[in-house]
């Protein structure tokens, strides 16, 4: 099984306004509400792929039965732990830019946090364990790290879509893949990078240090994936961006869809850009169509 972890998941509310004024008061034209967070993104994107999931985390209230709802009438498996507080609401401005304002999350207790990582204990080298998003302010930043040797124990295959502090947490544990933007990349090496070739020197880095397969997104620019001994460097095709949140979500969703049903690696590599590609030229998450239509225009080269 592959298991999707949300430790923070969210409702994503997204907001359409013709303009933005602070300080004034604002009409929406259009508003909606999506279950949100990395790790559900990536769920939602596998099961349009065909691919089996379950989603785990924390969810607590009215907007964590909102997701609940949300992943039961699209059929995704999930079995959250219940926290008291309510999941958070993140905000998606939608004006001639995107601005988004994340939720801090709910508390989550020492005894809820030991039923989550119960789960693990059912977990075996067969399985895929995704860990994605930010950590909500009561766990601590370690959490992650935990997770991984527990998976590492296990043989389980860890890829990670996190960044910050756990990120470098995250590197240390070796995971299968990572999946940074070039930004969340510049913030580990306390650098800026703008380009591809900047991204492949410190991606190559991060291989060397034991991460397996690196996946480097940079909006527009395209992408990269390093591996030992490899790098392939992959365009995006041309459109209108209609919503860059979920982009991210939907290679990594893309790529595991891709892998776990034994698709050779690079093979895998192209389909998730396709798929961060299809959901930035849709209002929503891709649809395998979409993905489809996009593919022929993506080369993958080795650099
Ligand atoms: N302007 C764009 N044109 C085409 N594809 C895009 C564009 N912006 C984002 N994407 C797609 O979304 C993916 C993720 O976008 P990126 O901004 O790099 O990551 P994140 O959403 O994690 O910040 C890219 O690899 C690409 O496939
Ligand atoms: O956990 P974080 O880092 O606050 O991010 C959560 C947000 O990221 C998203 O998962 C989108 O992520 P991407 O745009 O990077 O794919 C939203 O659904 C959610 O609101």
């Amino acid at each position: 099984m592959i298991y999707t972890v949300t430790l923070n998941p969210s409702v994503d509310y997204i907001v359409k306004l013709e303009q933005f004024e602070l300080g004034s008061l604002n009409r929406m034209t259009d508003d909606s509400k999506f279950p949100g967070g990395k790790g559900i993104n990536v769920s939602r994107v596998m099961k349009r792929q065909g691919v089996e999931s379950k989603a785990i985390g924390f969810l607590g209230g009215f907007t964590g039965a909102f997701i609940e709802d949300f992943l039961t009438a699209e059929k995704i498996n999930h079995q959250f732990v219940k926290v008291s507080g309510d999941t958070r609401i993140n905000i998606k401005l939608k004006t001639d830019v995107e601005t988004e304002i994340n939720g801090l999350g709910p508390s989550v207790s020492d005894e809820q946090l030991d039923q989550f990582l119960q789960q693990f204990e059912d977990m075996d080298r067969h399985d895929i364990v995704l860990l994605a998003g930010s950590i909500p302010g009561t766990l601590p930043s370690s959490i992650y790290k935990r997770i991984i040797d527990i998976c590492n124990e296990k043989e389980i295959k860890v890829v990670a879509d996190v960044s910050g502090d756990a990120l470098k947490e995250v590197v240390s544990g070796k995971p299968f893949l990572i999946k940074p933007n070039h930004h969340e990349l510049g913030e580990l090496f306390d650098t800026k990078i703008e380009t591809v070739e900047e991204a492949h020197v410190y991606a190559k880095k991060l291989v060397s240090q034991g991460v397996q397969h690196v996946i480097v997104s940079l909006a527009e620019k395209g992408a990269l994936l390093v591996t030992e001994g490899n790098s392939f460097v992959a365009n995006v095709p041309k459109g209108k961006v209609l919503n860059s949140v979920g982009a991210g979500d939907s290679v990594v969703g893309g790529f595991i869809s891709a892998y776990s049903t034994n698709h050779p690696i690079e093979e895998a590599f192209k389909i998730g850009v396709a798929s961060g590609s299809a959901t930035a030229f849709s209002l929503e998450l891709c649809t395998k169509e979409k993905m489809e239509e996009l593919l022929p225009q993506i080369d993958v080269k080795t650099l």
